[in-house]
């Protein structure tokens, strides 16, 4: 799938522009970070890929059909937003509820629906929760009630808005299998998130967006070779890249033993 901005503008019914003219294409599989300071817009500009905001001026465009051309309902059957509060998400009674309520509305058989429950749960990690009412989950785990109700829907594009919050280790590396898997299914996943560990772990292609623009949009390694465009967006590297960052080397380094090699290399 494609996701195209044209010169998007949004300005919110306050007065505050929130984008201001954002070009962005987006394609393929390869998963997708967008990073940058609170209020930077990066819930605004996802929430215009399905719809939930329309463009103020210029346009989005879903494998080149203009946004405008359907409902926010219809569109998230291709594009499916995971919110970055669950509690803006769920209100029903169970989690089993909240993965069947989308495809029935789109007319999914409950045939389908039951293998897609039994599936999305185990991997989402509710297989013994499915009949709990999400009140009754824990923060990390109503994250990933929602993001199993959205993977329910089995669109082509998911976008998952900071979705480590409140995550442990633990629900970090249940994230990476998700995100993952959904890859290998050919879907694409574009995420929100603050923690660069995990952005650096998880995705190739990283966005970052201060005061309502695209600053950066590139290979994890080239972005964040970019100190001080970096530095204007508040954004800081991992605490391996800024050590080694701060040692003088020119290698950008995520992991510990991209580290010790760059290490041994200065010392031949
Ligand atoms: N409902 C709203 N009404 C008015 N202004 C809003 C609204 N939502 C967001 N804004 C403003 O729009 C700008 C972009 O906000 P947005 O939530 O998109 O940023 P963000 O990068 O996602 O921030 P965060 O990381 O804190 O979620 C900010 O100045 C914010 O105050």
């Amino acid at each position: 799938m494609k996701i195209e901005l044209k010169k998007l503008r949004y300005v919110y019914p306050s007065g505050d522009e929130a984008l201001k003219g954002i070009n962005l294409e987006i394609e393929g599989t390869d998963p997708v970070a967008v990073i940058g300071q609170n209020g930077a817009g990066k819930t605004t500009v996802v929430k215009h890929f399905n719809g939930i905001l329309r463009p103020s001026s210029g346009e989005v465009l879903i494998n080149d059909e203009s946004i405008e051309k359907r409902s926010t309902a219809q569109w998230s059957k291709e594009v499916g937003y995971v919110f970055q509060n669950p509690d803006d998400q769920l209100f029903l009674e169970s989690v089993r509820k909240e993965f069947e309520f989308g495809p029935k509305q789109i007319g999914m058989t409950q045939k389908e629906i039951d293998k897609r429950v039994e599936w999305t749960a185990d991997l989402v990690g509710l297989s013994e929760k499915l009949d709990l009412h999400p009140l009754d989950l824990t923060l990390a785990e109503k994250k990933f009630c929602t993001i199993g109700a959205v993977i329910m829907m089995d669109p082509g594009v998911l976008i998952f808005d900071e979705p480590t919050c409140g995550q442990d280790v633990q629900g970090n590396l249940r994230l990476h299998r998700i995100i993952q898997t959904l890859k290998e299914r050919g879907k694409l996943c574009i995420t929100i998130s603050h923690d660069m560990k995990f952005v650096v772990e998880n995705f190739k292609r990283i966005i970052v967006m201060c005061r309502g623009e695209v600053i950066l949009d590139g290979r994890a390694e080239d972005v964040f070779a970019q100190v001080e465009t970096l530095k204007k967006s508040f954004v800081a590297p991992p605490p391996i890249t800024k050590v080694a960052q701060g040692a003088g080397f020119t290698k950008t380094v995520f992991t510990t033993e991209a580290f010790m090699e760059a290490l041994e290399e200065r010392m031949v």
